[in-house]
């Protein structure tokens, strides 16, 4: 994609049902459906899957990794390549989160200051500096049609100060990173910069953060700092809070969210964007996801199973291959099991918000959650 003037990102909103949203999101790299669950591609690649194969299951963006990337291969060359969409392989949109979150869950040696943080790499030592002009920069390197400030997300539980101080240093850096985005050009290049909103678990700080946020001038709105270890329903709750004071017409991403109930419960409260490692690592750890519940393939009741995780499916991997089979492919740790059982749920994942589009298109996506919860509940006959 040249960097030509492009048609400007934009959002539209279409339809709401209560506080679930019906959207589509146009990028230089085609439309993005919402709701929409985002496959993570770490280090240029969804792991386990071709692109296409991705695409076909109805993915309309992927997330990249800023801080993978940005050490191995480098988003020098990567951007010498010809951008992450063609080193990749997937032209079609790639949102790209700022790295700072896995600085602080990854590297080592980590150092942080106004600046920003330093810290050396998990791999080799190498010392790098992360600060929001770079990661800007990166981001813009890897070609990302959406791209994310870089922030400061905090472990909950945590002190009122401590959480108030790392909102106020993520609203400082949003400026920042707000401005090294506009000085590369990218709202010319249809490129879209979110803010995100932090606050914890503290229902006046999430407030605030969204107001003062809302009044910068981003593409788009992330929910940072949760799914960090709180409850659910603390997650909820300040979701509850939290998106009713964000702008209506911006895209709203909950980032790192989630299981299949998370991702209902939270459209159910107003979020747009989800992504989630859940349905690929569980992939690789032999969990299924299925309209009726998980199934550890792990699990010796599988051993004779003769049926298929859901014959009426339309992924091969969920219709063609007998449970046994997989309980088999798990238990010698053949590669194959991998591949199917990723295949699976992202399958799953996207059926699920296939249903959840449709559900609010038709007006009935309250009882579209109900159906699906009972569904779940019934667990695998
Ligand atoms: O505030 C944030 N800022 C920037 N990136 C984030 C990424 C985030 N990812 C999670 N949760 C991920 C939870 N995963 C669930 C599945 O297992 C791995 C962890 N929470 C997150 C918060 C932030």
């Amino acid at each position: 994609m040249s960097d030509q003037a492009q048609k400007p990102f934009s959002f539209k909103l279409l339809k709401t049902d209560g506080a679930a949203r019906r959207g589509e999101i146009t990028t230089p790299h085609g439309v993005v459906r919402t709701p929409a669950f985002m496959p993570v591609g770490t280090q240029a690649t969804v792991k386990a899957m071709y692109p296409q194969q991705v695409r076909d299951l109805g993915a309309d963006v992927i997330l990249g990794n800023t801080y993978h990337l940005m050490l191995r291969p480098t988003a020098e060359r990567v951007a010498k390549l010809g951008g992450l969409h063609h080193f990749m392989n997937w032209p079609h949109a790639i949102l790209t989160d700022s790295g700072g979150f896995q600085v602080m869950s990854l590297a080592q040696l980590r150092k942080m200051s106004e600046e920003g943080v330093s810290f050396r790499s998990h791999h080799d030592g190498s010392k790098h500096m992360m600060s929001p002009e770079r990661s800007i920069e990166i981001q813009g390197l890897l070609g990302s049609d959406i791209q994310m400030q870089l922030d400061q997300c905090i472990a909950l539980p945590a002190e009122r100060s401590e959480i108030e101080e790392a909102m106020n240093l993520s609203l400082r850096w949003a400026d920042r990173s707000r401005t090294q985005f506009e000085k590369m050009g990218g709202p010319g290049k249809g490129q879209a910069l979110y803010g995100i909103v932090q606050g914890g678990d503290n229902p006046e700080l999430r407030v605030e953060s969204a107001q003062r946020l809302g009044e910068m001038p981003f593409e788009g709105y992330s929910v940072g700092g949760l799914a960090v270890g709180e409850p659910q329903e603390v997650m909820l709750r300040m979701l509850e809070v939290t998106t009713p004071v964000m702008p209506v017409h911006k895209p709203r991403y909950l980032m790192g969210v989630g299981t299949p109930e998370d991702i209902l419960e939270s459209v159910a409260r107003g979020i747009d964007q989800f992504d989630c490692v859940m349905p690929t690592r569980a992939g690789r750890h032999g969990l299924a996801y299925t309209r009726f519940g998980k199934v550890n393939l792990k699990n010796a009741r599988h051993a004779e199973d003769p049926r298929p995780l859901d014959e009426e499916a339309d992924c091969p991997a969920t219709r063609d291959y007998s449970r046994a089979y997989l309980h088999h492919l798990v238990r010698v740790n053949e590669g194959l099991a991998a591949m199917l059982l990723t295949w699976n749920n992202l399958a799953y994942y996207q059926f699920l918000m296939q249903g959840i589009r449709d559900a609010i298109e038709a007006g009935t996506f309250e009882d579209f959650r109900q159906k699906t919860k009972e569904d779940w509940a019934r667990g695998d006959l």
